[in-house]
C-alpha cells in the first residue's frame, strides 16, 4: 500500500505538483495519467525521496528513506538507461545485489525472467531502449518488493514488449503487490489498470477506479437496430435525445438504456440490438485533461497554395 500526502514542489515559479494525495492499493495495477509536464515523473521522485519538496510517502507504512532494505520492499523504474556505461548488464546488477545483501542467483533469474538472458554480458550501453526498459524492470525486481513505481516502462518496447510488460505487471499485482505505473499509452492503460491517479497541472483529477473514470468523464450511448426505426428515432428526439444514424443502427445520447427500450416496447417496435457503447480510457482522458494541458500544438498551417496565373495550366 503506497500513501501520499500532501505532496508538493515548485521549481522556481513552476509548481509542479501541487499538494497531491492519494493511496495506491496492493492487488491491482494503478495507472498514473496526465498531459506532458503535468508533474508525473516529479511526483515519482519526489515520493521516493529523489527530489527536496514537501509532502510525505508512505510504503507499507514506512517512509522510503527509513526502509532498512529498501530494494526488497520498494522497485523503482524511473528513467531508462542510468546504468554503468563499461560494466556488463549481468555485473551491473550484481553490484547492487552485493550492496543490498541480495543472492548472486538472483541476478540470472531476473535478467531470465526479463528476457535479457541471451545478452547479460553485453555493455548496455548497446542495448536499445526497449532492452535498457527490460534491464530497469529487472533491477526493480532484483529485491522482490511488494511495491514497484514505475514511470514509463513501455517507452521503447515494440508491440510484442508492450504486451509483456501488461502481463508481467498484471501477474505481479495477482501476487498481491502494489503497482504503480505511468505511461502515454491509453489503450494500453485501458488493458492494464485497475485504479487511475489522473493529474494535470500538479493537482488531483481523479483517483478511483477505471470504469468510473470513464463513466463520470465521459456520456455513454446506446446502441439500437431493428428492422424499421425510423419512428423510434422521432420518439427519442422528442425525449431530448441525440440520435446519429450508422449505418443500419441508431446511435443514441442523452438517454438511459432502459427508456430507450420503454419507448421502443411501448411503439411496439421490433429491436434486434439495444446495448450501450462505453466510451475509451482516451476519451475520457481527453474530456477529463483537456483544461489543464500545458503544451498545445497550433493546428498545422497549410502551405499557401501558388497563385494562380493566368492562362497557366495548374
Ligand atoms: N529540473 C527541473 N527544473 C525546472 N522545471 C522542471 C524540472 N523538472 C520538471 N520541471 C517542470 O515541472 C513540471 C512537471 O514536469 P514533470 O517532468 O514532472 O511532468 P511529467 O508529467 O512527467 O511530463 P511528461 O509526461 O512530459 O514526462 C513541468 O512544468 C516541467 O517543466
Amino acid at each position: 500500500m503506497i500513501t501520499a500526502k500532501g505532496l508538493f514542489k515548485r521549481y522556481r515559479k513552476t509548481v509542479a505538483v501541487d499538494h497531491l494525495s492519494f493511496d495506491v492499493r496492493p492487488g491491482v495495477v494503478t495507472g498514473f495519467l496526465g498531459p506532458n509536464g503535468s508533474g508525473k515523473s516529479t511526483t515519482m521522485r519526489l515520493m521516493l525521496g529523489l527530489d527536496h519538496g514537501e509532502g510525505e510517502t508512505l510504503f507499507d507504512g514506512q517512509r522510503f528513506g527509513t526502509i532498512r532494505r529498501p530494494m526488497n520492499e520498494v522497485g523503482a523504474l524511473l528513467e531508462a538507461k542510468p546504468f554503468h556505461p563499461t560494466r556488463s548488464a549481468r555485473n551491473h546488477l550484481r553490484m547492487l545485489a552485493a550492496a543490498n545483501r541480495i543472492a548472486d542467483k538472483r541476478v540470472d533469474e531476473v535478467m531470465e525472467f526479463v528476457g535479457l538472458g541471451d545478452v547479460k554480458r553485453k555493455k548496455p550501453k548497446g542495448y536499445s531502449l526497449g532492452m535498457a526498459q527490460r534491464l530497469g524492470l529487472a533491477q526493480a525486481l532484483l529485491g522482490d518488493p511488494r511495491t514497484l513505481l514505475l514511470d514509463e516502462p513501455t517507452n521503447g518496447l515494440d508491440p510484442h514488449g508492450i504486451h509483456w510488460m501488461r502481463d508481467v505487471l498484471k501477474t505481479l499485482a495477482a501476487e498481491g503487490r502494489t503497482i504503480f505505473v505511468s505511461s502515454h499509452l491509453l489503450s494500453e492503460m485501458q488493458l492494464m489498470a485497475d485504479e487511475l491517479v489522473v493529474i494535470g497541472r500538479g493537482t488531483m483529477i481523479f483517483n478511483g477506479d477505471v470504469d468510473t473514470f470513464v463513466r463520470e468523464f465521459t456520456q455513454s450511448q446506446v446502441v439500437v437496430r431493428g428492422p424499421e426505426t425510423a419512428g423510434l428515432a422521432e420518439t427519442l428526439k422528442s425525449e431530448g435525445a441525440d440520435v446519429v444514424s450508422e449505418g443500419d443502427a441508431l446511435v443514441v445520447s442523452g438517454l438511459e438504456i432502459g427508456k430507450v427500450g420503454h419507448l421502443a416496447f411501448a411503439g411496439g417496435v421490433e429491436l434486434h440490438e439495444l446495448s450501450t457503447r462505453r466510451a475509451s480510457l482516451e476519451e475520457a482522458f481527453m474530456s477529463a485533461t483537456g483544461a489543464s494541458e500545458q503544451f498545445v500544438a497550433k493546428e498545422p498551417v497549410r502551405a499557401a497554395a501558388p497563385a494562380a496565373v493566368e492562362g497557366e495550366a495548374l
